[in-house]
């Protein structure tokens, strides 16, 4: 139960505001999240860090001296955008390149990886590194699919001491894979999490059962248990980790560790004492050397009850930047000289992009995809719920409200550059950035993919006849399967776009006028997503809950159904004679 909040939808950057009131001396807010309020060493490393709220101290606690630079925020569960991770970055830049550091999950790795290309193409050396901590999300043989969870602090850890230290990027960046490679993280949960105004957690576990190895957002763990004494969770949170040692350690007398026993939302800090009082004398059972453990909350998963440790295997590297001072709202150690704070109007703002001239064609053109999207924004407003009804079988339950801020953030966007008379390509393209921008997460990422292309294919010049649409949906199906990597059959939108535009561009090619090629392939649309029903997922956050799964469709499948579908009827009604848009 969340007790406290305005509006739900208003929760995410009202808890912005009032950390950045509250930690003034260490933090500013910038579009997008919080970079440090004081001045970092010139031609240093900026490490940008981030993801969904809902996890504090993890992102933006730990920005300060000796932690990271920045922190981009996405609402709650869900990435911020690239858009926002640029802003942070460019913010957050000292001139020494920027390292962008997350926890792997699907949508923070598209967003972030947008947001390097975008730095890369300003100028910017940026590198990219996730972590994957987790050790019960998936095997030593599938690593690189491992959630990130508590190890984030480790990684951001190491990183950042490495940047205040004045190594270079590609230094930085080694070091914070390196301490990656030596992190591993083992959590158990209680009970679920509730969002503000949900009336029901998002997810349960049974009183008195405890589930192994949950994830953050309520992935689901290995197996359950009931809910042993605090001696027991100690003996398993450290047999698991002993029993999967990285590369390069060995279990002998002397070895260093980095130890962190983190509460994830609702675990008292002395029950989690009287579990490191446990955990402390199995280690040392062992000989090894506990270097300065942390004992508290650093990465949450809301108000879920339940706790995680994690080991970082040290090396003198290592421990070095582990043991470096720190100063962040969350995170202190040793003591800082503290930094002169920065003049408030050393911040840089987010620039407004021009809009380029169109024909008058296009111009027209840019009117009606306009209330195209108007449309579409009333189906997507009308079937929020259900989509997120869909999407919390498996997943986690934000597909409506992300699309519904997506698509409500490209018709504001398209609004207003068809004001100032952009044709249809920019106002597609603008809409696409709003949208990516608004939502966030994969779908967010995904739909900005989307519309960038078709936007892109339509340009400012001639009025988009069929051929030219047809072109334009199937560059965003490639450009979708070339970000997701998701193929037909794994349980995703794309088991609809593929065939949709399979069938368009076959019906245009017949010579079929524009309204009546959509109609046939947005029947196909619909049937394909009734039929993602019967598949099992292979992406996203549904992957593990594959089998929960069966018998529902997917919820990205439906809503990419439900707004072609509508596209069909506003075409009908735009033109019932015409051929193009
Ligand atoms: N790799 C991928 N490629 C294409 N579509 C994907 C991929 N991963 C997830 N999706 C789609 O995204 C939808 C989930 O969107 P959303 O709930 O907004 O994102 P998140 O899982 O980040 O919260 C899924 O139902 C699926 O259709
Ligand atoms: O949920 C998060 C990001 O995951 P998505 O892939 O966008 O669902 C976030 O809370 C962790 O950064």
């Amino acid at each position: 139960m969340t007790y406290l909040y305005n509006q739900p939808s208003a929760f995410a950057a009202e808890l912005i505001e009032g950390f950045v009131a509250a930690n003034a001396d260490k933090v500013r807010q910038v579009p997008g999240g919080v970079v440090r309020s004081t001045r970092s060493q010139p031609g240093t490393v900026a490490v940008v860090v981030g993801g969904g709220s809902g996890h504090y101290p993890a992102f933006a606690g730990l920005v300060g001296q000796g932690m990271a630079h920045g922190a981009a925020m996405g609402n709650l569960f869900a990435s911020p955008s690239a858009q926002q991770i640029v802003n942070v970055a460019r913010a957050a830049h000292n001139g020494g390149g920027v390292l962008l550091t997350f926890g792997n999950y699907a949508g923070d790795v598209l967003h972030f990886g947008q947001a390097c290309e975008r730095l890369r193409a300003e100028g910017i050396a940026c590198e990219v590194v996730t972590v994957t901590d987790d050790i019960s999300s998936a095997s030593l043989e599938e690593i690189e699919k491992r959630r990130g969870v508590a190890g984030d602090l480790t990684v951001f850890k190491v990183a950042s001491a490495a940047a205040e230290a004045g190594h270079s990027l590609a230094q930085v960046a080694a070091l914070a894979r390196h301490a990656n490679q030596r992190t591993r993280s083992f959590g158990v949960a209680f009970s679920g999490c509730t969002l503000p105004g949900a009336t029901q957690p998002l997810f349960s576990i049974d009183a008195g059962r405890m589930a192994l190895g949950m994830g953050i957002h309520g992935e689901p763990g290995i197996s359950e248990s009931d809910v042993p004494r605090a001696d027991v969770l100690a003996e398993i949170f450290v047999d698991n980790l002993l029993s999967e040692l990285p590369a390069g350690v060995k279990l002998q007398p002397g070895t260093r560790v980095a130890a962190v026993l983190n509460g994830l939302g609702s675990v008292k800090y002395e029950e989690l004492f009287v579990v490191y009082r446990r955990v402390a004398q199995l280690l040392r059972e062992q000989q090894l050397e506990i270097v300065e453990p942390e004992v508290g909350e650093f990465v949450t998963s809301f108000n879920m009850a339940g706790a995680s440790l994690t080991l970082m295997w040290l090396d003198e590297a290592l421990e070095q930047c582990w043991r470096a001072p720190a100063n962040a709202p969350a995170f202190r150690k040793g003591s800082v000289i503290v930094a002169e704070p920065l003049e408030a109007s050393e911040c840089q703002q987010a620039t407004q992009n021009a809009i380029p001239a169109a024909s008058v064609a296009s111009q027209q053109s840019a009117q009606r995809v306009l209330a195209i999207l108007d449309a579409i924004a009333v189906v997507i407003q009308r079937n929020a719920e259900q989509l997120g009804r869909i999407d919390a079988v498996a997943g986690d339950g934000d597909h409506g409200i992300g699309m519904e801020r997506g698509v409500l953030g490209a018709l504001a966007q398209a609004r207003d550059v068809a004001a100032q008379g952009a044709g249809a390509g920019t106002l597609l393209c603008q809409a696409a950035d709003a949208w990516a921008d608004k939502a966030g997460g994969t779908s967010g990422a995904l739909w900005g993919v989307a519309l960038t292309a078709i936007g892109t294919a339509l340009g400012d010049e001639s009025k988009p006849d069929a051929q030219r649409v047809a072109e334009g949906v199937k560059q965003a199906k490639e450009g979708i399967m070339h970000f997701g990597k998701a193929q037909p059959g794994d349980k995703t939108m794309v088991d609809v776009l593929v065939p949709f535009s399979d069938s368009l561009s076959a019906a245009v090619a017949r010579g079929e006028a524009l309204p009546d090629a959509w109609q046939l392939a947005a029947e196909t649309a619909q049937a394909a997503a009734q039929a993602t029903a019967q598949l099992l997922p292979k992406m996203g956050r549904a992957r593990p809950l594959a089998e929960k799964s069966l018998g529902t469709p997917d919820a990205g499948a439906v809503s990419l159904a439900l707004i072609v579908a509508t596209v069909a009827e506003r075409l009908r009604a735009l033109q019932p004679q015409g051929a193009s848009v």
